[in-house]
């Protein structure tokens, strides 16, 4: 049976608010559990809090009540373990690809000779072949985030944390990083968990979508999503697809 990578126990956080005396808060009592290798959407209402429990998780923020844990250890502050990709790709502008992508290797302490080979793999998976001497301001935005992701999978992190690493990019560009996601998870299997505000998103990448009610957040219904991978585009017009999107999109605008 899989084991629990990564759980949540009865987190609860606020924040003072800006420029008054009062506390927002913005989680209540939240529970969450993904298992190892499962690939988990978190979706729910602008401000509920997903980037808040996401940096929980990743060790980023400390909750007010209650704790994460992941492989049986409480998290205490960020980790190898636990990457994170965010909206707008974190790289450094004065590397090239290359050296983006290698920098994390490096740190590690891992040969040059090995760095190097590892870093051209990688290269390739996300499919930068002719790109790797560019540097990020070279880059087209869904580049930058084939960089970013390739940055953080080179450390083969158990877990992957994303939020909405889509967002900011086309439609054509999204669908293909949608599609380089799953290859590098059927290949590597990593435990996801990610955000969204794209239900056809959530409804074609994920195992399981949990959404979040108001703030303050906690998860009110978890689906299993129930369609067979791979899952075309063309899914996206069957009755089932829209079925559980409406119904999704229905519960989200409670
Ligand atoms: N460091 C902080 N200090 C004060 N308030 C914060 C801080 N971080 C987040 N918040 C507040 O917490 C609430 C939840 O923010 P969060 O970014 O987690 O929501 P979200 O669900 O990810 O939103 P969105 O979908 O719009 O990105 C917001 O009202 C935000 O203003």
């Amino acid at each position: 049976m899989k084991r629990t990578d990564l759980s949540a126990n009865n987190i609860s956080k606020c924040f003072s608010e800006p420029g008054e005396d009062g506390l927002l808060y913005v989680l209540e009592d939240m529970d969450f559990e993904i298992k190892e290798g499962e690939f988990v959407t978190i979706l729910g209402p602008s401000g509920c809090g997903k980037s808040t429990f996401l940096n929980i998780l990743a060790g980023f923020e400390t909750a007010n009540q209650g704790h994460a844990v992941c492989c049986g250890e409480p998290v205490r502050g960020p980790s190898p373990e636990r990457a994170v990709v965010f909206q707008s790709p974190v790289l450094f502008p004065w590397m090239d690809v290359k050296n983006n992508i290698m920098y994390g290797l490096k740190q590690t302490g891992k040969k040059k000779d090995d760095a190097q080979r590892i870093t051209a793999e990688y290269i390739r998976a996300v499919g930068l072949d002719d790109f790797d001497n560019y540097y990020p301001s070279q880059l087209s935005g869904g580049m930058q985030q084939r960089v970013a992701l390739a940055r953080s999978l080179i450390l083969d992190p158990k877990v992957l944390l994303m939020d909405e690493p889509f967002a900011a990019l086309d439609a054509q560009t999204r669908y293909s990083m949608q599609q380089l996601l799953l290859q590098l998870w059927e290949r590597n299997r990593q435990t996801i968990v990610f955000i969204t505000h794209d239900v056809e998103e959530a409804l074609l990448l994920s195992d399981r979508i949990c959404i979040m009610g108001k703030r303050p957040g906690k998860i009110i219904e978890e689906i299993a999503v129930p369609f067979e991978r791979p899952r075309p585009i063309s899914l996206t017009g069957s009755g089932d697809f829209t079925q559980l999107k409406s119904h999704i999109l229905s519960r989200l605008l409670v």
